[in-house]
């Protein structure tokens, strides 16, 4: 069965899309392993960082309204196989009023997610029930935060919904850690919001990661080009970041594995 990885953070522009891009297209290219990402953000850039046109195909509005089949809604990349998403997600919150709507997602990918190492979920910046979804069905979430005040804010907001979701919908959900992005090692600033991520963290029960993902004008310039961080500036500081960052989790979630199994 895959490892379902979610991307989360209610606050807009901290490295989100970037972040589940670069762990998508680096656990193929590095690891050969098998990957779906989906993209539930209605602002559809997962699809488009990965080169595909998000106009053409079935999305993943389609696969939760029932109007398709998840495998009938995956396309292909150079580096992974994608469920894209559009602007018509932003109404999920009304399309989807029934029962049992949290676990819609789950039940939707069910019949593909045993054909996946992987499954990366990108979320949109809300709270709302698209990430309840996400959350609903991961084993792993990983918090990106940018060095900034208001993003710490948006982390402890987060909890709650953690919470929630550990009471009644799935109760193993783990928090892998914070990644602290757009990070500049020189500044104060930085290196004070990398103290309070390590308390909120501590709050959270998770840690930061030792690796933090340098800025570089590199990150938004690859999605133009279609490609990956790794091809387009392989020799950019955040390229080694992500590099450092999927090899760090790797190592996390091999020791989680086999102390369950103790
Ligand atoms: N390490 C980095 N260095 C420089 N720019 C970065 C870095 N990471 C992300 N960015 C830029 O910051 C902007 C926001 O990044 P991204 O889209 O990944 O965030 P997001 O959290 O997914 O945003 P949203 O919540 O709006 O979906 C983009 O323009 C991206 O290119």
């Amino acid at each position: 069965m895959a490892t379902i990885i979610v991307l989360t953070n209610q606050k807009g522009g901290v490295g989100k899309t970037t972040t589940s891009t670069a762990l998508a297209a680096g656990l193929v290219s590095f690891y050969h392993k098998k990957v779906l990402a989906i993209d539930l953000d209605p602002q559809g850039n997962m699809g488009f960082s990965l080169g595909l046109d998000i106009e053409d195909g079935r999305t993943i509005h389609d696969v939760m309204t029932g109007r398709t089949s998840a495998r009938e809604a995956i396309q292909e990349t150079d580096y992974c196989d994608v469920i894209t998403s559009n602007i018509l997600l932003s109404s999920a919150e009304l399309d989807f009023n029934f029962s049992d709507r949290e676990l819609l997602l789950k039940k939707s990918l069910a019949p593909v997610a045993a054909d996946y190492d992987f499954i990366i979920i990108d979320t949109p910046p809300a709270l709302n029930i698209l990430t309840v979804n996400a959350y609903a069905m991961a084993n792993y979430l990983i918090i990106p935060m940018a060095p900034e005040i208001l993003s710490l804010l948006a982390v402890t907001q987060i909890k709650e919904t953690i919470d929630s979701v550990r009471e009644s919908l799935n109760p193993h959900l783990d928090v892998l850690g914070i990644l602290l992005t757009k990070y500049n090692p020189r500044t104060v600033l930085a290196r004070e919001v990398k103290e309070m991520a390590e308390n909120i963290a501590a709050q959270i029960g998770t840690c930061v990661f030792d690796t933090q993902i340098r800025s570089s004008v590199s990150v938004a310039e690859a999605p133009a080009h279609g490609l990956s961080i790794f091809d387009y500036a392989p020799r950019a500081k955040p390229s080694e970041d992500y590099m450092s960052f999927i090899k760090e989790i790797r190592i996390m979630m091999r020791t989680k594995t086999l102390q369950e199994v103790r």
